[in-house]
């Protein structure tokens, strides 16, 4: 659906060439919801915009549906974009529209006849679920209601692409799941294929089949969300992950911890993060039986990705001279384990 090869932008700003995309490779298929993940500055927007050739690549191949983006006269290009629908982070509507008006734009321009359009706008405020807000102003809207009324208008020329940049970044997290979940609907029903980009792990986990990780300019990683989820090669799709565990300790644990009655056993405490296949029930067994150890439970969160389980435990490990053992033990399974010294 969409092969992108060789893709370089350089932007020349003041003086000095900023290489925002350097040589990036990706294909995404017809109806995948494809995320692109990684931290401020990697490149992800320039991707993003690229793709809809609102940014112009500085050179490569941008292919959508077999049409060569790169090579289109203005009006193809124009012509094209119909296919391509996007939202923003920020909205982006008109503030002297209405809603029906700001979703009837793409319309009028395109060119379609008045009774056409109010039966599309309709059909659209319908679908996102904005019927009472019709004739408001985007002013008067919340900002999921304006991100529904971006989305809406995205989809009014039937795209085969939606294009998301950081679209529920400006979203409290309630608002963001019902947001999701359309776009999960429309790309169920509709069979569109979308693409998020987004710095959030959390809703990549949500929505997305694939992910693509970012880092200045390049793809580090890419693959099925599981996949990577199950084993993440680099770094910083190490660190999005982790961002899906919890790093501080809450205040209640940390009490727990301080009054927790030692004895003279060695003791520690420890974090265990896991992700994919190792899961934590079996392994304590494991540990208890292989080390002839105590271990004290103290924190538990176990959730799941399309499957795959994922979380945090807190653990006290008690007996003398077997604590390191444990630790490496863990280490070799997979886990990612860390000493808690101080609470
Ligand atoms: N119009 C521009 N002119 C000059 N440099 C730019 C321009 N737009 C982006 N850049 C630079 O290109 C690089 C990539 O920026 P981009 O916005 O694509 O990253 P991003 O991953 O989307 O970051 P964020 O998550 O903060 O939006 C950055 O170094 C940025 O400063």
């Amino acid at each position: 659906m969409i092969r992108i090869k060789n893709l370089t932008k350089i932007y020349h700003s003041n003086g000095i060439d900023i290489k925002a995309l350097d040589n990036v490779n990706l294909n995404i298929e017809k109806g995948d919801i494809f995320g692109i993940i990684g931290p401020s500055g990697a490149g992800k927007s320039t991707l993003i915009r690229c793709i809809n050739m609102l940014e112009k690549p500085t050179h490569g191949s941008i292919e959508i549906d077999g049409v060569e983006m790169t090579k289109l006269s203005p009006t193809e290009l124009k012509e094209m974009r119909k296919k391509v629908g996007i939202i923003f982070q920020h909205f982006n509507l008109l503030s002297s529209r209405t809603v029906k008006g700001n979703v009837a734009f793409p319309l009028e321009i395109a060119g379609l006849d008045k009774k056409t359009i109010d039966n599309r706008v309709k059909e659209l405020l319908e679908l996102v679920g904005l019927t009472n807000k019709t004739d408001s102003y985007p002013s008067q809207l919340s900002g999921g209601q304006k991100q529904r009324v971006g989305i809406a208008r995205a989809l009014a020329n039937n795209p085969k692409v939606l294009l998301c940049d950081e679209a529920t970044s400006a979203l409290d997290p309630e608002t963001t799941l019902s947001i999701l979940n359309l776009l999960k609907e429309i790309n169920r029903e509709f069979g569109i294929t979308i693409v998020v980009v987004t710095h959030e792990m959390n809703v990549v986990k949500q929505i997305c089949n694939k992910v693509a990780v970012m880092e200045k300019g390049q793809i580090v990683e890419q693959g099925l969300l599981t996949e990577i989820f199950a084993n993440p090669k680099t770094k910083i799709a190490q660190n999005f992950l982790r961002s899906l565990t919890f790093s501080e300790l809450p205040e209640e644990l940390k009490d727990k911890i301080r009054n927790l009655h030692r004895g003279h056993l060695e003791w520690k405490i420890v974090k265990i993060n896991f992700f994919g296949e190792v899961t934590a029930e079996p392994i304590l067994t494991s540990v208890i039986k292989k080390f002839d150890v105590d271990i004290n439970v103290l924190y538990g969160n176990i959730d799941h990705i399309q499957g795959i389980p994922y979380g945090t435990l807190i653990v006290e490990l008690r007996g003398n001279n077997k604590i390191e053992g444990v630790l490496r033990y863990l280490q070799e399974l997979g886990l990612e384990v860390e000493v808690i010294d101080n609470v």
